[in-house]
């Protein structure tokens, strides 16, 4: 139990109802989960307006409200408090009410279009290795000290956050790698976590359902950098067209990476093959299990990141050069008779052509490259068309199937991606709206050699189609045909 006054110490709030001495046992945005003595927070969202739903969680038992809007609120016995922002309210009380887990730990906030999870994934594996206690918030999983939760974000909500940051600090952990998504930092989830920095991996295309416009999308990231303390580092790839415009506005010491320009921390890739490659980096060479220039910014991330903390460099690219691959990003298989599988994460256009740019660059040129690709439904649809043109530029074969269609139409979809098909590559694509079969054929299609590259559901162990998620996991499917 909290009192309101104490978790609403030093926030701006009118009192509209009630009183400020009011118990509270515990917190909630969704009137699903209000128990006795919640405090409820009402939201405005995408779809629903939490307002609505103020009258059913005081009669669920709510004894506080904040929300922006006090009309038509049937208040009786609950304290209501009016405040300007009740997301910024929300991440304010979540903070509060687990006492500041993010003070007692480092935390370091990655975000970018792309390599969020896989820069978080090895920062998080590094300093395992070096012997710290971690936590990791990713698209993947939360881990804690190898303790695995299930994600259900890329940045969950401000009170789950704080929760399992809590978690964090009760199992001693020193470091926190956060991914930060653009939602979140536009719904302020990530606001009040007090971050030893913020590290910037790059800004394409994407979600642009959700931001309208690309200005907006490079605002809401350029937000997180703006709101870290002086205290706090920011680290970003100068290479990156708006790398220098995300720290601008920051009071945090700026440092950059690159592989063109002169930057705080420079490497060359010297070497690219399929399993891995050769990087020049202070001074050294380090052979990586990860390849392509994408991941090569993916591991000056995570050095330069690494290097502000930890400050034996030798001993940082000892451990840095262990990584493997992180799960469904560019995860190569081999069948008993010689075709190569790659599985990999890519749902945007930047990443679609990164990957099969870098397939392009280790293959023989002999060899069939097979592409097989969807989009996601209830997301940016101005990208699926980009997507299959950049498929097409560098693929032999490309086979359209359905991604997670969500609540559209999976063929729907496709069409969409089609009208990005370049003419001089008809007829050399199939449309298999069956991921599995498509897969299937795929498979049968190959020979030894060949390469076929699965893009889009990367780790993903479920196709979500109309609210259900059904098991589907393109590992397993690509290992059962390839037996
Ligand atoms: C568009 C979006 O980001 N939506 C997120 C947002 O929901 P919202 O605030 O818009 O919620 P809403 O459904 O409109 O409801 C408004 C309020 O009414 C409340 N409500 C609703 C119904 C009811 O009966 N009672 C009630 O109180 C809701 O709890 C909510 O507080 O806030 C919720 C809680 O934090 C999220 O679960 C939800 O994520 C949805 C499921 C989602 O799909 N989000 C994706 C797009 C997302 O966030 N993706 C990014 C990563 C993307 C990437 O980097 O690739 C992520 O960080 O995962
Ligand atoms: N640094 C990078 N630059 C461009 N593309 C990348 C980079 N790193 C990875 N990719 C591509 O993007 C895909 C997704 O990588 P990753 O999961 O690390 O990104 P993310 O930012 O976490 O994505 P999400 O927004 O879905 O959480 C990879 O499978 C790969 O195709
Ligand atoms: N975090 C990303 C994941 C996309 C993965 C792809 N498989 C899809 O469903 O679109 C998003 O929500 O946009
Ligand atoms: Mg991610």
């Amino acid at each position: 139990m909290k009192i309101l006054s104490d978790i609403l110490k030093k926030y701006k709030y009118d009192l509209v109802n009630g009183s400020e001495q009011t118990s509270i046992s515990g917190i909630a945005f969704d009137s699903r989960k209000v128990e006795e003595g919640t405090l409820f927070v009402a939201i405005k969202g995408a779809e629903n307006d939490g307002h609505k739903f103020i009258n059913n969680a005081i009669k669920a038992g709510a004894t506080a409200i904040i929300c922006e809007d006090t009309s038509g609120i049937e208040a009786k016995n609950a304290t209501v408090i009016s405040v300007q922002n009740s997301r910024d309210a929300l991440a304010w009380v979540a903070a509060a009410w687990y006492n500041y887990p993010s003070d007692t730990m480092k935390v370091i906030g990655i975000t970018g279009t792309n390599g969020k999870t896989t820069t978080a994934t090895m920062l998080y594996n590094v300093f395992r290795e070096l012997g710290y206690p971690c936590g990791l918030f990713s698209t993947v999983k939360i881990l804690i000290n190898g303790q695995q939760m299930n994600a259900t974000h890329t940045t969950p909500d401000p009170l789950a956050i704080q929760g399992t940051m809590a978690e964090m600090r009760d199992a001693g952990c020193e470091y926190c790698f956060m991914e930060v998504s653009s939602h979140a930092v536009d719904q302020d989830r990530v606001k009040y976590i007090d971050f030893a920095a913020g590290v910037f991996t790059n800004i394409t295309q994407d979600h642009l359902d959700y931001h309208k416009t690309f200005k907006n999308y490079i605002e809401a990231k350029q937000k997180f950098f703006t709101h870290l303390s002086k205290d706090a580092i920011a680290i970003y790839n100068a290479d990156d067209k708006n790398g220098s415009i995300m720290v601008q506005n920051t009071k945090a010491q700026c440092i950059s990476y690159s592989l063109k320009k002169p930057s705080d921390h420079k490497a060359k890739i010297l070497k690219k093959e399929m399993d891995g490659m050769m990087l020049h980096l202070e001074q050294t060479q380090m052979w990586t299990m990860l390849t392509g220039f994408f991941n090569a910014y993916n591991l000056m991330a995570v050095y330069s990141t690494a290097i502000q903390f930890y400050n034996d460099s030798q001993e940082l690219l000892r451990v840095i050069s262990k990584q493997k691959p992180v799960r469904g990003r560019f995860e190569h298989i081999i069948s008993a008779n010689g075709t190569h599988g790659i599985i990999d994460y890519a749902h945007t256009p930047d990443a679609v052509e990164n990957v099969l740019s870098t397939v392009d660059e280790v293959r023989t040129g002999n060899e069939q490259l097979i592409v097989i690709i969807g989009a996601g439904g209830n997301r940016d649809k101005t990208k699926r068309p980009i997507m299959a043109q950049k498929a097409c530029r560098y693929a032999d074969t490309v086979i359209f199937t359905s991604d997670n269609p969500r609540n559209e139409d999976p063929e729907a979809i496709i069409q969409d991606m089609k009208t990005g098909i370049p003419i001089e590559f008809t007829g050399r694509e199939f449309t298999i709206e069956s991921r599995e079969e498509a897969i299937k054929v795929a498979v049968g299609l190959a020979g030894a050699g060949d390469i076929i590259v699965i893009a889009g559901k990367g780790h993903e162990t479920y196709q979500e189609v109309k609210g259900v998620r059904h098991h589907f996991d393109d590992r397993e499917i690509l290992m059962k045909h390839f037996k």
